[in-house]
């Protein structure tokens, strides 16, 4: 997706040459913490969002999610082909639910 590069690539930016007002500087310099932080509670709000059965808020919600996550990819120098890679490495395998043993409560 472009929109996602274009993103990933204004992120990095902001860590190259912080910019006055910017909400992704905000984070950077608040640090790991907070970027975990904002990272936790955008996952509840796709979470609350989809047991709304509310789309536009999903996907409101998922994009926040997403950039925040992108956030936390640039401040671990992590870059958006690294992940394609990973994904590209999962293509066509086959997961294996049906080996997995029942997990049993009391
Ligand atoms: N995609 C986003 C994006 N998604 C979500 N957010 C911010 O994430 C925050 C989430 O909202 P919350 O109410 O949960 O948080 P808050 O109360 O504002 O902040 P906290 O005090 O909780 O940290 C909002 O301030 C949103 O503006 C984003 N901020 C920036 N971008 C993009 O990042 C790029 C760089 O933006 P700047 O760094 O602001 O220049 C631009 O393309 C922006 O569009």
């Amino acid at each position: 997706m472009e929109a996602l590069e274009r993103l990933m690539t204004e992120i990095n930016q902001r860590k190259i040459t912080p910019k006055t007002g910017s909400y992704t500087n905000y984070l950077f310099d608040k640090g790991q913490d907070k970027i975990l932080k904002k990272i936790g509670e955008e996952a509840t709000e796709v979470v609350i969002a989809a047991k709304n059965n509310d789309k536009p808020e999903i996907l409101l919600e998922v994009a926040d999610l997403m950039y925040h996550v992108m956030v936390l990819l640039a401040e671990k120098d992590i870059t958006l082909a690294e992940l394609e890679a990973e994904l590209q490495s999962r293509e066509g395998k086959l997961s294996k639910t049906t080996d997995r043993k029942e997990i049993k409560t009391l």
